[in-house]
């Protein structure tokens, strides 16, 4: 009973979201994009020539977003547990990232290059349990950390998101030991009641 309201609740909200109308008029596969350029806008995290990194990309809404911004010259490189239709200028590696192989598979698709930005939109299946989805995401955003570490330029970009409560100070502060600048950025199509939020970090030290 209160799964079926709670799901008539998500429909209502879905089809009345201005965000969803507008992906589908824009050409947009996902409402997420318009976080991403609204961050981008803001924080001028890639540009022309860039090499990104988009971790948790399906079905594909920052990917789109970016490829055109680096273009010929830059390279995007997507991976995510579920499918995803391809995109130009973009090459995508389906696996789940929390298994090493796939971050293997990642690292060796990028050869001996360095990436501008790496972005993580991953986020858990919501189990409902606040506690297991709190972890589940934070070990999500954690390992997009470490593959930050492992492969960002000196002075290079990282953009994550990341659910406020436990966890979350110590995991900005970790970040921040790495980064010479961190915000935190909520965007408008960021839905109000969700805890999530979107650390920026400019200046990797390397
Ligand atoms: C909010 S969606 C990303 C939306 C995307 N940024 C876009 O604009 O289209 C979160 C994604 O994280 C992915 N994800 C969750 N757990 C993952 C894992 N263990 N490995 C890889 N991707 C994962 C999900 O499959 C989902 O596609």
């Amino acid at each position: 009973m209160a799964r079926s309201k709670t799901s008539k609740q998500w429909m209502d909200e879905h089809v009345n979201d201005p965000y969803v109308k507008k992906a589908q008029q824009d050409g947009y596969r996902s409402r997420a994009s318009y976080k991403l350029l609204e961050i981008n806008e803001k924080d001028k995290l890639f540009g022309p020539g860039n090499i990104v990194m988009d971790l948790g990309s399906a079905p594909g809404g920052w990917s789109q977003v970016v490829a055109p911004i680096v273009g010929d010259n830059g390279r995007v490189i997507a991976s995510d547990i579920l499918p995803m239709d391809g995109i130009i200028g973009v090459t995508f590696i389906q696996g789940d990232f929390t298994d090493e192989a796939v971050y293997e598979q990642i690292l060796a698709e990028l050869g001996d290059n360095k990436v501008d930005t790496v972005v993580s939109d991953m986020a858990p299946n919501m189990s409902g349990v606040n506690t297991t989805d709190q972890y589940a995401s934070m070990y999500l955003v954690e390992l997009a950390l470490d593959m930050a570490r492992n492969v960002l330029k000196p002075n290079g970009s990282f953009c994550a998101k990341v659910f406020q409560g436990v966890g979350y100070e110590e995991y900005v502060k970790d970040v921040r030991s790495s980064f010479n600048k961190v915000i935190v950025r909520k965007p408008a199509a960021s839905r109000p009641r969700s805890r999530e939020v979107y650390l920026v970090a400019k200046g990797f030290k390397g």
